[in-house]
């Protein structure tokens, strides 16, 4: 039986999208909402993306800017200071795919000339340059739906119909890629859980992430200690957060998303295992 799973090629780096794909999170910032310092210097940051690596993840995301609610703007040298060096590295000491999450041109060419195989992208390319920038250089682009901007997103976030309104944007960025230059085989796209949605669109979103598969591209999902999850359980500080994270993921990845954006690995990473295991079983068709 051939298998057409689609194979993202990440600066030389395969990542087979046969199953669902577990994105292991390295932010090196000093304010990303669930984990903003503890990784951020050079060497804390390889050595928790190895970790990570360890524990089974199948790429590793390397973010230089927090963008959670109230979030500022981060310069590119700085932005370019936080995240090279440790591209740099995990470059050497990893095979794994690395992608990096920005939004600015100058940072895509320098992380993707450093190693990184994948642009993440939470402004879906919109910034002035970024089109460009990403189709010159070759790799997979993550388009992600933000509703404003991280600073003043969460302050009213208000739809007629969130998933009509996520899946027409995701369209418009897919077809705006496309006219650039990007190949549709080297486009992923994610509604962006908690950019600009309240509790409630988020929950539709996910009960309706199968509307996303119309697009005709994988589709990314990131969930995990996001403030949804707290206000569903109760846990107050992120760091708790991670068994409703993992049930978030599983449903998602039960709804069509193959990539999963996730702070702890290993959990997601066993939690899939169980899913594949029931997901591989043929299932007898009833006479
Ligand atoms: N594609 C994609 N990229 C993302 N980047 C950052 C965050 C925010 O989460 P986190 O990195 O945990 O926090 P912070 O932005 O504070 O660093 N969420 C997404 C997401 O949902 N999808």
């Amino acid at each position: 039986m051939f298998d057409l799973s689609p194979i993202l090629d990440c600066n030389g780096r395969p990542l087979k999208l046969d199953r669902p794909r577990v994105m292991g999170i390295v932010n090196v910032t000093p304010d990303s909402f669930s984990d903003g310092g503890a990784h951020d210097s050079v060497e804390a940051a390889v050595a928790h993306a190895l970790r990570l690596a360890e524990e089974g993840a199948d790429l590793l995301d390397v973010g230089g800017e927090s963008t959670r609610p109230g979030a500022g703007e981060v310069s590119v040298e700085e932005e370019l200071r936080r995240t090279i060096p440790v591209i740099e590295r995990l470059a050497r000491e990893t095979p794994l795919p690395i992608s990096i999450d920005t939004s600015k041109p100058e940072v895509m060419r320098a992380a993707v000339a450093a190693g990184a195989g994948l642009i993440n992208d939470v402004y879906a390319l919109r910034r002035e340059g970024a089109l460009d920038a990403a189709a010159g250089l070759g790799v997979p682009v993550v388009l992600m739906h933000m509703q404003g901007e991280p600073r003043s997103m969460q302050r009213e976030p208000v739809y007629d119909d969130v998933v009509a309104e996520v899946h027409r944007f995701l369209a418009e960025r897919v077809f705006a890629a496309e006219m650039a230059g990007i190949a549709k085989k080297r486009i992923v796209v994610d509604p962006g859980f908690g950019f600009g949605k309240t509790l409630a669109h988020n929950l539709s979103l996910l009960a309706q992430l199968e509307r996303f598969a119309e697009l005709g591209v994988p589709l990314l999902a990131g969930l995990s200690r996001k403030r949804s999850i707290g206000e569903l359980t109760g846990r107050e500080d992120a760091r708790e957060r991670v068994h409703g994270s993992v049930a978030a993921h599983l449903i998602a990845a039960q709804r069509g998303a193959m990539l999963l954006r996730v702070h702890d690995v290993a959990a997601t990473v066993d939690a899939l295992k169980v899913w594949h295991a029931v997901a591989a079983q043929a299932v007898p068709r009833r006479a």
